[in-house]
């Protein structure tokens, strides 16, 4: 299949290589005349994904909008969350009636408290059976160095799902299918919200049950948001959901992990987004899902820590002391 990738950050060259890996013809679309010479001439890109050496012959890339999506079946959308509906502007009458558009984007819109689907159907005027989400514990540099890993593929039309998974599917990626997109977006989302609040608890020097403890009422926050959106909770236990909660809340190679890191380890706001390798999805989106949870009415309890923490800059014990009220609960 021809399928181009919009966005050539870490995430969405790793995922190039593996559609390559799998057989397809492969047009990378970035906006830096740096990273599209170096992917188009040399396979390399060294500005977002130096870890991979050469990237696969049958991956090119191009600055040109309506070269990139001319014959494309798929379009996959790898941008930055905050600004992917401006960028998709560009785009709305070029992508074919035809192609389904994919979204590799873990987070929610903070002006509008949306998700990405959302954002995504509305720039580009898309009916639900074109549009898929891909979600799971899926760190780009272990997926470039092509370890082992697994992935869910959501659309509304199962038959749709069911061509991107095998689009992606490779010796060492492996694709599930769901018709739950919902679930996938909150999962995406939350999960980066949560992995600050636990990189942040092990940046101050705290251990492993406390960071179980986050994770686990991260999942929580997520699973009652989730369902109130609309998700089906069987999706919050899968890959998507306490999958990308360990593999995120888990590694440094997280780029929301390692902003919480920094700043239990006593860097500001502005210290932590200079060091950061990448985008950090939960920065937004924390006081997006702070907003989500008093429109659906849901306590969002850890989001709202979270959002006090890069807001007004309180502590990582005070962050913590927000988690859980005075009287004694069910869990
Ligand atoms: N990295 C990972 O392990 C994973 C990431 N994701 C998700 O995938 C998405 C992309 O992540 P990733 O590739 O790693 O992020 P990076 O920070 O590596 O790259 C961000 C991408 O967004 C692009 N971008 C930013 N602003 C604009 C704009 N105004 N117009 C067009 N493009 C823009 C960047 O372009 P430019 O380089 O030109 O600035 C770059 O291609 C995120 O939502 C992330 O949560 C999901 C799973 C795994
Ligand atoms: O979503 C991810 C792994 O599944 C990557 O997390 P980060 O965006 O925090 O690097």
């Amino acid at each position: 299949m021809n399928i181009t990738v919009l966005g050539a950050g870490a995430w969405g060259t790793a995922f190039g290589q593996v559609l390559a890996d799998a057989g397809n013809n492969v047009t990378m679309w970035a906006i830096e005349p740096e990273i599209v010479e170096g992917i188009r001439d040399h396979h390399h890109n060294g500005v977002r994904l130096p870890s991979v050496a050469k990237l696969p012959d049958n991956m090119t890339a191009t600055g040109d909008r309506a070269e990139a999506v001319k014959d494309a079946e798929i379009v996959v959308v790898a941008i930055a969350a905050q600004f992917a509906r401006v960028a998709l502007a560009e785009f709305k009458n070029l992508i074919p009636q035809t192609a389904i558009v994919v979204s590799l984007m873990k987070g929610i819109e903070r002006t509008t408290s949306k998700r990405m689907d959302q954002v995504v159907r509305e720039a580009l005027d898309l009916p639900a059976e074109r549009f898929a989400a891909v979600s799971g514990p899926n760190l780009s540099k272990e997926v470039a160095d092509r370890q082992p890993a697994a992935t869910v593929v959501g659309c509304a039309d199962l038959d749709n799902a069911r061509k991107v998974a095998k689009a992606c599917t490779t010796d060492y990626f492996k694709a599930f299918v769901t018709r739950d997109v919902i679930g996938l977006e909150m999962c995406g989302s939350l999960k980066n919200v949560t992995a600050l609040a636990v990189g942040m608890a092990r940046g101050a020097g705290y251990g492993e049950n406390t960071a179980a403890m986050i994770e686990t009422r991260g999942l929580a926050e997520l699973t009652a948001l989730g369902k109130a959106a609309g998700a089906d909770p069987k999706t919050f236990a899968g890959l998507a959901g306490v999958g990308d909660m360990t593999a995120t809340c888990g590694s440094p190679l997280s780029r929301n992990y390692t902003f919480g890191a920094n700043l239990g380890k006593g860097l500001s706001v502005e210290e932590a987004t200079k060091a950061s390798n990448g985008v950090a999805e939960g920065v937004p989106t924390t006081s997006a899902v702070v907003a989500l949870g008093k429109e659906l009415g849901v306590a969002t309890p850890l989001a709202y820590a979270m959002s006090r923490v890069l807001e007004d800059g309180i502590s990582c014990q005070q962050m913590l002391g927000l988690l859980f009220g005075d009287e004694i609960t069910e869990e």
